[in-house]
């Protein structure tokens, strides 16, 4: 219930018309027979231009098989992207919205332990690109629906599963045009749950205990490619500079100059507020006394690599391509940076900075994509999206004692459905430790069967609380 978190209560206690999260043997094995199934088909975003279409074709298929999708309304969005519309009893609750996505990075062979690709199941672990991002969520909404619907479920509220196609090279052509469609149908969202948020397992130094975060921002991004053109010639007589050289000496000065430390602002002061008890002496102590020791703090954050991310701007160069031959000096050397931006600047200050850093004007900036960090989604007593979450995680979760708001520093497409609802959560039910959080558009990827299983039974019982009736109460101010 949601009695430890105060704000909202139930109005009537979970009647008879509840149906218990328990799933037989011969459910189990279908379900993550079906995870497999969708490992297998290589549903690969290349770039903007470049996709397998005939996977993400395939993909439909596929769950249309494995699901009775029928006897739901089922829109096909943007070619491939899918949009599914469940109908509620009561059409005075304002509906919801459920999200995910199946496209995934490519995954070249060298150095999985299995075929990215396989759906092999080993040692109790699927393995394959895409069983954390994110197919192991587009199938846990539809097969949690599935089981739901199985068991004559009628849920009240109604809600949509939307399940993007293009989400790793930007959603413009799924998610941008299913929330289009929405909105041009009038309809305005109670909330919405995506990725981007998990509950972190020796991912915090210093904090063994499990964290779930329900990322309520997400930083900002910007694609920057750098150029430098030069006049080809014969390398027998080099200028004194190539384009490759001033190019990769701006590159390197971007590497080596961090944008600035930004602690004291956005949501980590609240993930600082729910953790500080929770890390051992002396870091507790700093951390609740930031009054005192708050230039300690910002040092000690940006020690690790996941949390600098969490306190500035970070710059990853991810794509470098210069040359045509041995012996030709290059016309044109390429680079493309990968920035996400901290919630505490935008766009144009983080341009400003880069310019000032690369500070050669023989270096070209374009400009590939860029957008300021997402709007903060309430997490106080009476934000329904949020506090339907934490009562879910509490419920399915019960060893979790610390569930903490906090910020997602990788992008998601709920960049696309900022005009149809104020909350925002990314959180899928996943235990995820440092070697998990490698994996992601890394090597390895794996979930476990009993991951995979608690994903199910969490949407399972999430759908069903959404329909409870609910009745505020007035906010108690903690002594
Ligand atoms: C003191 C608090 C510590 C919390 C530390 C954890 C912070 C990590 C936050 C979020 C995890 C990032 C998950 C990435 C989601 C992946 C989505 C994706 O791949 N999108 C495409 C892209 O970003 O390029
Ligand atoms: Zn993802
Ligand atoms: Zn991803």
């Amino acid at each position: 219930t949601f009695s430890k978190s105060k704000g909202l209560r139930d109005k009537e206690p979970q009647g008879e018309s509840r149906i218990p999260s328990q799933f037989g043997e011969e459910e189990r094995v279908a379900m993550k027979e079906a995870l497999k199934g969708a490992i297998q088909i290589p549903t690969v975003s290349f770039n903007l231009m470049e996709s397998n279409t005939t996977a993400l074709a395939e993909f439909g298929e596929y769950i249309r098989k494995v699901f009775s999708t029928r006897f739901i309304q089922h829109e096909v969005v943007g070619e491939y992207s899918h949009l599914f519309t469940i109908q509620g009893s009561d059409p005075s609750l304002q509906p919801y919205m459920l999200m995910a996505h199946f496209d995934v990075v490519p995954a070249p062979e060298e150095g999985w332990e299995v075929p990215p690709f396989s759906g092999l199941e080993r040692d109790g672990f699927i393995h394959g690109r895409g069983t954390l991002d994110n197919k192991n969520s587009v199938m846990a909404i539809l097969q949690a629906l599935e089981l739901l619907l199985m068991r004559k479920y009628i849920p009240r509220r109604s809600f949509f599963i939307a399940l993007g196609h293009d989400e790793e090279v930007s959603g413009l052509k799924g998610a941008k045009k299913i929330s289009a469609l929405l909105q041009s149908r009038g309809v305005q969202l109670a909330f919405i749950v995506d990725e981007g948020g998990y509950i972190f397992s020796g991912l915090i130094p210093g904090i063994q205990k499990p964290v779930a975060m329900i990322a309520v921002s997400e930083k900002g991004a910007i694609n920057l490619r750098l150029q430098v053109s030069m006049t080809p010639g014969h390398s027998s007589a080099p200028p004194k500079e190539t384009s490759i050289g001033i190019l990769a000496a701006a590159v390197s000065r971007l590497e080596q100059t961090p944008m600035p430390n930004m602690f004291g602002s956005g949501t980590l002061e609240m993930t600082m507020k729910q953790l500080a008890h929770e890390f051992p002496f002396p870091f507790s102590i700093f951390f609740r006394n930031l009054w005192l020791f708050r230039p300690l703090v910002r040092r000690l954050i940006e020690r690790n690599y996941i949390t600098n991310a969490l306190v500035r701007t970070t710059t990853a160069l991810t794509m470098f391509n210069a040359g045509i031959k041995e012996n030709v000096i290059p016309p044109v050397a390429q680079a493309t940076v990968n920035i996400r931006i901290h919630p505490a600047q935008t766009v144009q200050e983080v341009l400003e900075l880069v310019k000032n850093i690369v500070a050669d004007d023989r270096v070209q900036l374009h400009v590939l994509k860029a957008f300021d960090p997402l709007p903060i989604s309430p997490s106080d007593d009476q934000a329904l999206g949020y506090q339907l979450l934490h009562q879910t995680i509490q419920s399915v979760f019960p060893e979790i004692s610390i569930i903490t708001p906090g910020i997602c520093i990788g992008n998601t497409d709920t960049v696309h459905y900022t005009n149809l609802t104020t909350g925002i959560y990314r959180f899928n039910p996943i235990y995820l430790d440092p070697q998990g959080f490698k994996s992601f558009h890394g090597l390895n990827e794996k979930i476990s069967v009993k991951a995979y299983e608690f994903q199910v039974k969490f949407i399972f019982e999430l759908i069903q609380n959404a329909d409870i009736d609910r009745v505020s109460v007035p906010h108690l101010h903690e002594l």
